[in-house]
């Protein structure tokens, strides 16, 4: 518990007749969260074949919309929402999210008073950007609590901050842990390079020049040295899952602009995966399918898990399994891969097939 509210009242709405909080944040899959520009007609005409492939489209209103256009996409994402079928609302397969103007901006107080009494039912997470500190949740809550209330809404909108400057860096733990509406966290390495002051141009990813390199050789000092590129983002992301963790949300890695580097965005994805993250952005159709790939468990880390689950019966003690040392930690590691292939197979019948064709060895 964190921020104003004692802990007896965190749980209670923040208007009269808003609907209760939730006291843990589903685990629904969010492999890739899919941007689009909803004042973008060729975009907008792609979303109804996308539902059902896609486990979040995010109708964008903030970055990458022009200003002229952000009327246009709060319009067009009500359109959207209203007319695409099986999109949004919680027995949906493909959640509806969007991505609000920042809390400086003179466009975000209409988003929010548009799309809740519009599209609230429909509306899954209301990410918000540029999040400095709790202060931020704490004024987007008590908005969607009012805003729910009057719209009559049964069930709590969630809210997922981006952390893209260095505050919100600094205050990740309490951004996460400051309303019940948390849903998760997301990477914002553009933004927080600039702030941050970085010196790197790239929307994500890694970079050339931050490596570490082999040793000299002092008796061949002209001999070629290999070097090593390293992850920029390890630090940032490594926090993010803490802080998501110890609060019991979700943490996503986020952008990858180098749309036509599908390798690079692979393995930046896998990284943020392996790390803990639950899923990443994507923000071009191809980078689904990757985003898809890397955050379901492959069928031999499935098998493994299974088998080690299987050997260790009540779960206490050690085993060997292939001259590796099995017990109460790794069955736990295992249960997260096995708990994650469930959820995924129950809304995937193509991992559901691969997953249930596995045979678990003795
Ligand atoms: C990169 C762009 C300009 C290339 O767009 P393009 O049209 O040049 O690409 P294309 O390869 O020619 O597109 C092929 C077809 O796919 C369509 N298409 C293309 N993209 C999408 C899409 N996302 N969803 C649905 N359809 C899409 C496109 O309209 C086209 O349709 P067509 O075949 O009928 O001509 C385009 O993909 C795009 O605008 N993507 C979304 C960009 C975005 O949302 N950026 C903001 C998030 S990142 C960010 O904000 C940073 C952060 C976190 O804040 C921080 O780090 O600080
Ligand atoms: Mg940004």
């Amino acid at each position: 518990m964190s921020g104003p509210r004692s802990a007896k009242d965190f749980f209670r709405p923040l208007a009269v007749g808003a609907p209760t909080p939730l006291t843990e944040i589903p685990a629904r899959p969010s492999r890739a969260i899919h941007f689009f520009d909803p004042s973008n007609p060729k975009m907008a005409a792609k979303i109804p074949d996308m539902v059902g492939t896609v486990d979040v489209l995010l109708g964008n209103l903030e970055d990458a919309i022009k200003a002229d256009n952000k009327v246009a996409a709060r319009e067009g994402l009500v359109q959207i929402a209203r007319q695409t079928e099986g999109l949004g609302g919680p027995a949906a397969k493909t959640q509806l999210w969007t991505r609000i103007n920042s809390l400086d901006s003179p466009w975000v107080l209409d988003d929010l008073t548009t799309l809740i009494p519009a599209i609230g039912d429909r509306l899954d997470v209301v990410m918000v950007p540029k999040v400095q500190g709790a202060e931020d949740i704490h004024y987007v809550d008590r908005l969607l609590a009012q805003l729910e209330a009057k719209a009559g809404l049964t069930r709590p909108i969630l809210v997922h901050a981006i952390l893209e400057t260095a505050r919100g860096v600094a205050n990740v733990e309490e951004i996460c842990g400051a309303s019940p509406r948390m849903q998760g966290v997301s990477l914002g390495p553009a933004d927080l390079a600039a702030d941050r002051r970085m010196k790197t141009t790239r929307v994500g990813g890694g970079h050339p020049g931050y490596l570490v390199r082999g040793d000299r050789d002092v008796d061949n000092p002209d001999a070629p040295r290999p070097s090593y590129q390293q992850d920029l983002w390890h630090y940032t992301i490594a926090r993010m899952v803490d802080a998501c963790a110890m609060h019991g949300i979700y943490p996503y890695y986020g952008p990858f602009g180098d749309i036509a580097d599908v390798v690079a965005c692979e393995d930046q994805f896998r990284n943020a995966f392996l790390l803990g993250c639950v899923g990443t952005w994507s923000l071009h159709p191809k980078q689904i399918a990757i985003a898809n790939r890397v955050f379901s468990p492959s069928v031999e880390d499935v098998a493994h898990a299974r088998r080690v689950v299987a050997a260790m019966g009540d779960g206490t003690g050690a085993v060997m399994l292939d001259g590796k040392m099995e017990d109460d930690a790794s069955l736990k590691q295992c249960l997260v891969m096995v708990e994650l292939a469930e959820q995924l197979a129950a809304i995937d019948p193509e991992l559901k097939k691969q997953y249930d064709a596995i045979e678990v060895q003795a």
